[in-house]
């Protein structure tokens, strides 16, 4: 139909990859005719790329009941260009859960939804950008502070940003265990020496990818260290170079091995039914795709995410993000044969040697 033709007209567009200075410049000194111009076609061409490439998922989880919806969601999406879908990420975690149940997915349908999954959310978070960036700055949509440009912020205090989201963790850790880790911050400006912080950025980004490491090395502390006697603090360090902004979160919470690290980025796996609205869920447990999404909110603007974690001792998370502003460009997904290629791949014949099922790592099996 029409929407299938609207499809294979702008998915044969690349997405275009503006930098955080041209969201401020063109914040600054653009139009909203000139804005709307551009995003009624952008947003088509980022949909029409992740979608094209919803048509490759295991037809298991195209048939599921969720991922159905979504996809419907989209048709929509293309009719109706700004209306929203506050619930997409909810309902294709509910469409791996309704996979999972059914049948389960063998590695390579699983590492066709991890790749799929990255790709659908920081798509997601760069349409939802584009378009309250248009809302803030050319609509009735307030921003939160009179400095900010949309949602950007041209000087955001990275120590700012990081106590808000220790004090609100502190708060959810405070109301459950009724104690919780002190925080020893340091803050190394190699680049203005002795100044504050200060990075082009958008605050509520940075604010959800700290509140979820902070929420995470607390409840790993007081789960391994238990609650009575006072809990080891968690080292923050921040340090701004020339490059790169870099924060990393030190905490003494026991650690985790590093099959147990891989989980906890697996959509498959990470997949929690929704908590219990009755108060009993940890307020501290991951609720799913907590690190998932932060890490795509870190890699959005060419930063990163990594956990380090060294099995019973602790963990640390390092997160990165562009200091210099025309470096910091949006990673988008682009429909292409490399990605057809990757979704509807079979499973691969092993290049490397794997453990036998049942045997000892080392033991050598007399009959290879
Ligand atoms: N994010 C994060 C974490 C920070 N500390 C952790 N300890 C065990 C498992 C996950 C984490």
């Amino acid at each position: 139909g029409t929407v299938a033709k609207k499809l294979d007209h702008y998915s044969q567009f690349q997405p275009s990859s503006l930098s955080i200075q041209q969201y401020l410049d063109f914040g600054r000194n653009g139009n909203a005719a000139s804005s709307f111009e551009f995003l009624r076609k952008e947003l088509l061409v980022r949909l029409a790329n992740i979608m094209q490439e919803i048509s490759l998922l295991p037809p298991k989880l195209l048939a599921t009941p969720s991922s159905k919806m979504v996809s419907g969601c989209f048709n929509d999406q293309l009719q109706v260009i700004l209306k929203r879908h506050a619930h997409v990420v909810e309902t294709m975690a509910e469409g791996l859960i309704e996979l999972r149940e059914s049948d389960g997915v063998d590695i390579a349908a699983e590492r066709g939804i991890q790749y799929f999954l990255d790709r659908f959310y920081i798509n997601r978070i760069s349409i939802r950008m584009l378009q309250n960036q248009h809302l803030v700055v050319f609509g009735n949509v307030l921003p939160e502070s009179p400095r900010h440009v949309g949602c950007i912020d041209p000087a955001c205090d990275v120590e700012s940003v990081v106590l808000d989201a220790f004090e609100n963790a502190k708060f959810l850790c405070d109301r459950y265990y009724l104690t919780s880790p002190m925080m020893k911050l340091e803050m190394h400006n190699m680049v203005e020496k002795g100044s504050p912080i200060n990075i082009v950025a958008v605050p509520s980004h940075l604010y959800h990818i700290m509140f979820e490491l902070f929420k995470n090395a607390m409840r790993a502390t007081l789960e391994f260290h238990g609650v009575d006697d006072d809990p080891p603090d968690i080292k923050v360090y921040v340090v701004k170079g020339s490059e790169d902004l870099s924060i990393k979160i030190s905490d003494r919470g026991g650690g985790v091995s590093r099959t147990v690290l891989e989980r906890l980025f697996n959509y498959m796996y990470s997949t929690a039914p929704p908590p219990p609205r009755d108060g009993t869920q940890a307020p501290l447990a991951g609720y799913g795709y907590g690190l998932p999404l932060s890490r795509l909110y870190a890699r959005y603007f060419q930063g990163d995410l990594f956990l380090v974690s060294m099995e019973g001792y602790g963990t640390d998370a390092c997160i990165y993000m562009k200091a210099v502003p025309v470096e910091a460009s949006e990673v988008l997904p682009i429909y292409s044969t490399s990605s057809r290629r990757l979704l509807t791949q079979a499973a691969q014949v092993a290049d490397w040697s794997h453990p036998i099922p049942g045997q000892g790592q080392n033991s050598r099996d007399p009959r290879r």
